[in-house]
């Protein structure tokens, strides 16, 4: 009968662990992740947290039965808990395990991302044992290794932001998020209110960095140009490296003119920073709002039109999809009935 328990056991963890491995997306990772620590200690609670450097609490992942429950606003979380987070912030630990009266609370750093550490918070409605602890451990020591074989595969070497082959992804994860939002809310205007923003950034007159101070300089202006862009752009936008020196954000912005503030705040940063030998260097930003039922290499065309006018139109500046449509400078592509040949 023992026997017959824990060979169950066993068949449950690896069952759990081959979940785990088999993810390819960060967000299914971690919801893996959640989903079977929820699994294997029974009655727990679990969730994410992101802290921020100076110990703003940013995301909040639960799981629930339901799925996920992701806040970046209200975040809801017991006084206990926050004093238990902030301390173990604040002190830079590891692992922190608090009893709160009958019940236990133990935090695990998970990673570390440009200026923000991701926690994993698991509640216990008892003390916690030591055959927890290990099993939280191995599944974290599991998670840690394949969430690093992950990024590396995922990751632009030069500059650590996303590669190129992660953006269809993102922006289909995007697509989703505004509709689930879109179709939750009673609210028409949904959309525009919580919408995302495609955002085409490409550094100018590059090839000139390049011959004045030779491919190795460039590559050092072009990691320092993506650690600007990391400390500029928020936990919600996702940054990627394209190639080259183009670079794309999908930025969070409630509204066309919250965007223009953050875009323009950006490209003046860039021409404000001194790239060593550089005196000046300038970028010019293509920008279309996600619609998520337009094709998102459509969207990307789009956003390319805009950086190209901002590049024909003298440099160092951004254009929006929208107002060169309002201007007769580009059209939206509209298929008629029939014209698309399916094969
Ligand atoms: N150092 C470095 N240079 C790169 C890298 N990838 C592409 N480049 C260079 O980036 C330059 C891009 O040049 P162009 O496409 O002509 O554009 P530009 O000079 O930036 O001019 P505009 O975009 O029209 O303002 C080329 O010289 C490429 O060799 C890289 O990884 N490192």
């Amino acid at each position: 009968m023992v026997q017959a328990t824990t060979t169950q056991n066993t068949h449950n963890i690896l069952e759990h662990i081959s979940g785990l491995t088999a993810q390819k997306d960060f967000e299914l990772l971690n919801f893996s992740l959640l989903k079977s620590l929820s699994a294997l200690l029974t009655k727990t609670r679990v969730q994410t947290l992101a802290v921020t450097q100076d110990c703003r609490f940013v995301k909040q992942v639960k799981y629930t039965s339901d799925g996920l429950d992701i806040n970046s606003n209200d975040i809801d979380l017991d006084e206990r808990v926050t004093k238990a987070i902030t301390k173990v912030h604040q002190a830079e630990l590891d692992n922190y395990i608090e009893r709160i009266g009958h019940q236990s609370l133990a935090i695990y750093v998970l990673t570390q991302e440009r200026t923000v550490t991701y926690y994993l918070l698991v509640a216990f409605p008892r003390a916690i044992t030591q055959a927890d602890s290990y099993l939280i451990a191995g599944v974290l020591e599991i998670y840690r290794n394949f969430s690093s074989l992950l990024a590396h595969s995922q990751t632009d070497e030069l500059t650590g932001l996303s590669n190129r082959k992660t953006f269809e992804s993102a922006i289909y994860r995007v697509c989703e998020l505004i509709r689930e939002h879109v179709s939750e809310s009673e609210d028409a205007t949904a959309q525009e209110n919580d919408g995302y923003w495609l955002c085409a950034i490409d550094i100018d007159h590059f090839k000139s960095v390049n011959d004045q101070f030779g491919h190795l300089f460039g590559d050092e202006v072009l990691v320092r140009f993506a650690q600007i862009m990391r400390t500029e752009f928020k936990i919600d936008d996702l940054l990627f490296r394209f190639g080259g020196e183009e670079f794309i954000a999908l930025v969070k912005a409630q509204d066309r003119q919250a965007v223009e503030v953050i875009l323009e705040r950006f490209r003046q940063t860039i021409e404000d920073t001194q790239f060593s030998k550089i005196d000046r260097l300038t970028i010019s930003l293509g920008v279309v709002a996600v619609d998520p039922n337009v094709f998102h290499m459509t969207l990307m065309d789009y956003a390319d039109q805009a950086l190209y006018y901002s590049k024909e139109n003298g440099r160092n500046r951004m254009t929006f999809f929208d107002d060169l449509v309002a201007q007769g400078h580009a059209r939206l592509e509209t298929f008629e009935e029939g014209e698309i040949d399916l094969f």
